[in-house]
């Protein structure tokens, strides 16, 4: 039977009849249940050595029995110990982690770099799935090579000699898979997804055969065995398979530099495939590097290499290793070099660093509920798709497919076009799931087509999100680069300890808003920094290409950046529309993340690699998200200014991905609007183990190793952005835009007053006195009499159920109907409703632009109608955070109609005071 539960006591190892053992107490049941014991036999007693107190333990096959009244459990041979079995380990990372412990962490912090060994494996790796797909040769080396073309330019490699190289690896593959094809026996899989609910383990391996794990190296082996960190990977995936009932008992290593090796140079065994049978004792050796390791992240540790037998002089990560050691103080191997990081400094790393491990854990949970959660469950939580019908599935040249569905109803989701999802049979976790990429998902209607690419063909019946460690990883490497690598001049001025400066003279940039005029100026001026807060519809689009046009315009070469591609595309447009010349500007990112009309200025990465490069360097502005300005490329570019919008919607690491590339950079932002989405609780990284500001003046923490001033003290955690943080460090490099643009004056008062003390106001006398009249064909004595305010309330006497209110949904449609019916265009008119249930639910109902607060930051409607759901009292954290109304109050123009329960509103101040102004 299997015993799990988190660990309240560790005993000693003793020896009993000649074999090891420790007794641990666990308490069953997530806790719930009475401590019971637990004893660990043998090698197992090895995991008992790094088991603590909170952690969480997995025996299976463990053996009940009765000992004086008290039922105890005690491993078997056919056990296996799991220690924090939630913690998702990658396969990889085990491989690292066997070779140097350190090097694991150190490959985390500081990312893969772009390096020629690096490029060229994946380009063997991409080549071998094509043979394996029965892809011809020459194609699939021409294809993966110019596909690296942007990388390999950034290196200074040309095509050919990368081809040529290529080829040679390629050869081994290729005369191994004639050889296994001669037998006809071979069944292939490549690059199969595992993910292990009872190891903790995820990974892809690169190929299956026959059901067993290949592995492709691309360096050279000439021992008969294969290296044993590559044995430890085929055996983790061998493991994973067990675990699905699949047997796999041996492991091949393909090392493809071998057949390069000339005879006469090398001697040895330059056979490049090497097979190696996996047993038990392997697997279970295994599964203990893996509790090490989980172990390790559990009271987050840093390995020093002494625990492995590594050779220092021989590690590629040397230099690496004794800077981050040096800076950060720890004891290594290796050695230190350089000044360790000032205290503040310090604290700020090691915060960030675990607040950005408790988000991984996060996306941890998330691969969890694909198993913990049913199919209903995850629908309803909006993180599947269920019951698609498969309607066909076209081969694309490279062997890839392209698959089509139809979702039955009107079901909602978080997956988005272009995210990366699993599209499966049914069963994403035990049945034939693959990963795919989602091309197009219809319209929210009934009967919509689905299509996904994938690379193996699946019957898509359902489609899951799938969570990515992408983003947590590369705010980890950003806060590497921007704390442990980064300019001491920078630093200064982000911990406050020296001003931000400015200088040169003030030109007039824009002549009929005095605010955008500053902003522009302080952004052009600034030798460090500058933030440009921009209220709803003050014109931060206009403002910011206007400041890129400048700085262009003064010789700079910027980049332009901001959380989503949305907002990168939208501010581009605007740089285009100044006149700033297409042949200046790159798009960097994904073909299909960038809107249509921006994908002329794309950097195909496809090509060749001088071309490629070059078109990127030449370019005098760079347009990218903050998560693409974290790829290898990036991370090597340079430039004057960076200029960040949506700022206030960043996490401070996210942001230093993209201000880590710039000498200065400007940040545009409003912190009154939607915060950055953090999903850990409490992800604040000063009151975890820091001290908080607040308590102690900001001066001590639990090492007492700050001695930062005063108030000046940085909060610090992921959900308060840096540009929100710098605002309050130093208001003097702040300018607020106070005009806008957008809304009649009757709708802006409340949010005014509420959220910028008053001073947001119209730019123009017609801004502020625009109405639903002035809508061409609109007749404003056609609505009914509670309609003709342009802010007006309505409750419909609903009540919430889950998520929805029906009732509410019935009345915003009819509100819709009413618009329409005194001549205002349906897509002139959005609802906006705080869950995708009740979006959902509206949907159902209108044709009219439907969704949730979120989706609808940066854009705005002539008519908007909330739904507030809620009714009897505004429970949930949606309705704490007044930032998220302020959003959806300010998405109007001329009408704004809110639908709720007065009761739940009048109940908290803030909404009794938004009802007040509502009523008016
Ligand atoms: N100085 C200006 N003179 C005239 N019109 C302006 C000026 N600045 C902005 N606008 C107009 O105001 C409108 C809103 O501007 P913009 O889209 O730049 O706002 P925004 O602050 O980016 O909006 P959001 O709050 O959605 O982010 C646009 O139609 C823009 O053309």
């Amino acid at each position: 039977m299997r015993i799990r539960g988190p660990i309240v006591d560790v005993g000693d190892q003793r020896t009993a009849g000649g074999a090891d053992l420790v007794e641990l107490t666990i308490r069953p049941e997530r806790g719930a249940a009475d401590p019971t014991t637990v004893t660990l036999w043998n090698k197992w007693a090895e995991t008992a050595d790094y088991a603590e107190e909170g952690m969480e333990l997995l025996v299976t096959d463990a053996e009940e029995s009765e000992f004086r009244g008290e039922t105890t459990y005690e491993t078997t041979p056919d056990s296996w110990v799991v220690l924090e079995p939630e913690f998702l380990v990658d396969v990889t990372a085990v491989r690292s982690w066997v070779q140097c412990p350190r090097m694991y962490y150190l490959n985390k912090l500081s990312g893969v770099p772009l390096k020629y060994p690096v490029v060229k494996g994946t380009v063997v790796h991409e080549v071998f799935g094509d043979l394996l797909r029965g892809r011809d040769l020459d194609d699939a080396i021409d294809h993966r090579v110019a596909e690296a073309g942007l990388e390999l330019g950034a290196l200074g490699y040309d095509r050919e000699e990368v081809e040529n190289e290529v080829r040679r690896n390629a050869a081994a593959v290729e005369g191994w898979l004639e050889q296994g094809t001669l037998t006809e026996e071979d069944t292939w899989r490549s690059e199969y997804t595992l993910i292990s609910p009872t190891f903790g383990l995820k990974g892809r391996a690169d190929a299956l055969r026959r059901g067993m794990p290949v592995e492709l190296k691309t360096g050279k082996n000439t021992k008969r065995e294969p290296r044993f960190q590559d044995k430890m990977q085929a055996a983790c995936y061998a493991l994973m398979l067990e675990e699905q009932g699949v047997e796999a008992d041996t492991g091949t290593l393909l090392y493809t530099k071998n057949t390069a090796l000339e005879r006469s140079e090398e001697t040895g065994d330059l056979a490049p495939a090497k097979e190696f049978s996996v047993g038990p004792g392997l697997l279970k050796f295994v599964v203990r590097t893996r509790n090490e390791l989980a172990a390790m992240e559990f009271d987050a540790s840093v390995p020093t290499g002494f625990e492995a037998d590594a050779n220092c002089q021989y590690c590629f990560e040397q230099d690496t290793c004794m800077v981050v050691s040096g800076r950060l103080d720890q004891e290594s191997k290796a050695g230190q070099i350089g000044q360790p990081l000032p205290p503040e400094e310090r604290a700020y790393f090691e915060g960030f660093y675990q607040a950005i491990e408790a988000e991984r854990r996060e996306v941890h949970a998330e691969y969890r509920k694909l198993w913990e959660q049913d199919a209903e469950e995850r629908a309803d939580d909006d993180r599947a798709l269920l019951d698609l019908e498969p309607l066909d599935r076209e081969e694309l040249p490279g062997g890839r497919w392209r698959l089509r569905a139809r979702k039955p109803d009107d079901a909602v989701s978080k997956l988005r076009e272009g995210d990366v999802a699993l599209a499966s049979d049914g069963d994403p976790v035990e049945g034939h799931a693959e990963l795919c990429r989602i091309q197009s998902l219809g319209t929210g209607k009934a009967g919509a087509e689905i299509v996904v690419e994938a690379d193996e063909p699946v019957d898509v019946r359902r489609l899951d999100v799938y969570p990515s460690e992408l983003s947590v990883d590369r705010m980890l490497t950003a806060l590497h680069d921007g704390v442990l690598k980064g300019d001491p001049d920078r630093k200064d001025v982000l911990f406050g300890r020296r001003e931000p400066e400015f200088s040169g003279p003030e030109r007039e940039y824009i002549d009929n808003n005095e605010a955008q005029n500053d902003a522009v100026n302080l952004a052009t001026r600034a030798e460090d920094f500058a933030l440009v807060h921009g209220p709803p519809g003050t014109g931060k689009t206009y403002t910011i290409a206007q400041t890129v046009k400048a700085l262009i315009e003064d010789g700079d070469r910027v980049l332009l950046s901001a959380f989503t591609n949305r907002a990168v595309d939208n501010a581009l447009e605007a740089v285009r529309e100044t006149g700033v010349d297409d042949d200046e500007i790159v798009r960097v990112g994904t073909e299909s993340g960038i809107r249509e009309d921006m994908t002329d200025l794309h950097l195909e990465e496809a090509g060749d690699p001088g071309e490629r490069i070059s078109e990127l360097k030449e370019a005098s502005l760079v347009a990218a998200t903050t998560a693409s300005c974290g790829s290898r490329v990036m991370r090597e570019e340079a430039f004057d200014v960076a200029l960040v919008d949506e700022a206030s919607q960043l996490t401070e690491p996210a942001t230093l991905a993209a201000i880590n590339l710039a000498e200065r950079f400007v940040l545009v932002g409003d912190h009154e609007q939607l915060p950055p989405v953090v999903q850990a609780e409490g992800g604040d990284a000063w009151h975890r183990g820091f001290g908080t500001a607040e308590a102690d003046g900001g001066t001590a923490t639990e090492g007492g190793n700050i001695e930062a001033d005063d108030n000046r003290a940085p909060r610090l955690d992921l959900s308060t952005s840096l540009f929100e943080r710098l605002h309050e460090l130093a208001p003097e490099a702040s300018v607020l835009l106070d005009r806008q643009y957008r809304m009649a004056q009757r709708i802006q008062a409340f949010p005014s007053r509420e959220f910028y003390d008053g001073a947001l106001r119209p730019a123009t006398r017609e801004v502020a006195a625009q109405q639903i009249s002035d809508l061409p064909g609109v007749d404003a004595d056609a609505l009914p009499p509670e309609l003709r305010d342009p802010v007006a309330f309505v409750d419909p006497d609903g009540a919430r159920e889950g998520n929805t209110n029906p009732a509410e949904a019935d009345r915003v449609a009819e509100i819709v109907e009413q618009f329409v019916a005194a001549g205002v265009d349906e897509d002139d008119i959005g609802a906006i409703a705080p869950f995708r249930a009740q979006v959902a639910e509206i949907s159902r109902r209108v044709d009219a632009t439907v969704d949730t607060v979120d989706r609808f930051q940066g854009s705005s409607e002539e008519v908007i109608i909330v739904s507030f759901v809620a009714t009897g009292e505004l429970s949930g954290p949606i309705y704490d955070d007044p930032r998220r109304m302020n959003v959806a109050l300010t998405r109007a123009k001329k009408s704004l109609v809110l639908v709720g329960d007065a009761g739940a509103l009048g109940s908290e101040p803030f909404y009794e005071r938004m009802l007040e102004w509502a009523r008016r």
